[in-house]
């Protein structure tokens, strides 16, 4: 059974930052965001974890293999290096929803997103590395079969966004609805999903689903592991096979 360990980051008291004295500058507050994107992900991915941007002021992480410590040093890192601050859920969970909810409530019970008095919250707990298993993190690497002909070199840049979201938007409503998965954009037209342990039927619906709700066809590979890297590089690899066989789902 897997066992995810999720992360919840969402940057102190942000909103009343941004317009503090003043609204500041869209592009400084873009730029703010994708750097420190970018540095949790480096620090994050360096010890074979995941973080996916979301919604930029909450960031949501797979960090089977981070202990508590690595946790409290990418806090104090970004203390002191950015003009805000973070606050951070951990929890584990057999379906990666049930993690993150458990996460969340963490901090949501330390007080508001926009309270100027929580700063800095660092609750939950971590998997022991004795307890670690191959089976922890199951990850699904799912893209859109030949959007390059299909969108990019037919479409302008904005009508093949707009498709590319669309099957995004329908896998990640069911994706979250029927099995409690978490699903992430992470560029072109691929979608990265942390899964409880499912199977080639589960996602064979999950791509009928799609196709048939806003007709944007996709293949998926899976990979399961003990940490994010290895669940989700074992899925480039399947999501590889099926390409070079023609199949929709490859484990
Ligand atoms: N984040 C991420 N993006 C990728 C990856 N592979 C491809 N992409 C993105 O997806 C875009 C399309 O590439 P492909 O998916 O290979 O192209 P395609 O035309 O859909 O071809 P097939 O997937 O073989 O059907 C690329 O321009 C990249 O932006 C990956 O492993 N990770």
């Amino acid at each position: 059974m897997t066992n995810t360990q999720v992360t919840l980051f969402q940057i102190d008291n942000y909103g009343p930052w941004t317009v503090t004295p003043e609204p500041r500058r869209e592009a400084d507050l873009q730029t703010l965001q994708s750097r420190l994107y970018a540095d949790l992900s480096q620090f994050i991915g360096a010890r074979d974890g995941y973080v996916f941007f979301t919604r930029f002021d909450n960031m949501i992480a797979v960090t089977n293999g981070l202990d508590r410590e690595d946790h409290a040093l990418i806090q104090e890192s970004v203390g002191n290096r950015y003009p805000v601050t973070l606050s951070l859920g951990v929890a584990t969970g057999t379906t990666p929803v049930q993690a993150l909810s458990d996460a969340t409530s963490l901090i949501q019970n330390a007080g508001s997103a926009q309270d100027e008095h929580r700063r800095e919250i660092l609750e939950g707990r971590t998997i022991d590395d004795a307890h670690r298993t191959d089976g922890d993190v199951q990850i699904a690497h799912f893209d859109v079969i030949d959007a390059t002909g299909q969108y990019t070199d037919e479409l302008n840049a904005f009508d093949s966004f707009i498709e590319i979201e669309q099957g995004y938007a329908a896998l990640m409503r069911h994706m979250r609805r029927a099995h409690g998965s978490l699903s992430f954009f992470v560029g072109g037209d691929n979608v990265i999903v942390v899964c409880p342990d499912l199977e080639r039927a589960d996602y064979l619906e999950a791509i009928e689903h799609v196709e048939s709700a806003v007709d944007v066809t996709m293949q998926v590979g899976v990979g399961t592991g003990a940490s994010a890297h290895d669940a989700g590089y074992a899925a480039k690899h399947a999501l590889e096979h099926c390409r070079a066989n023609g199949t929709r789902v490859e484990f």
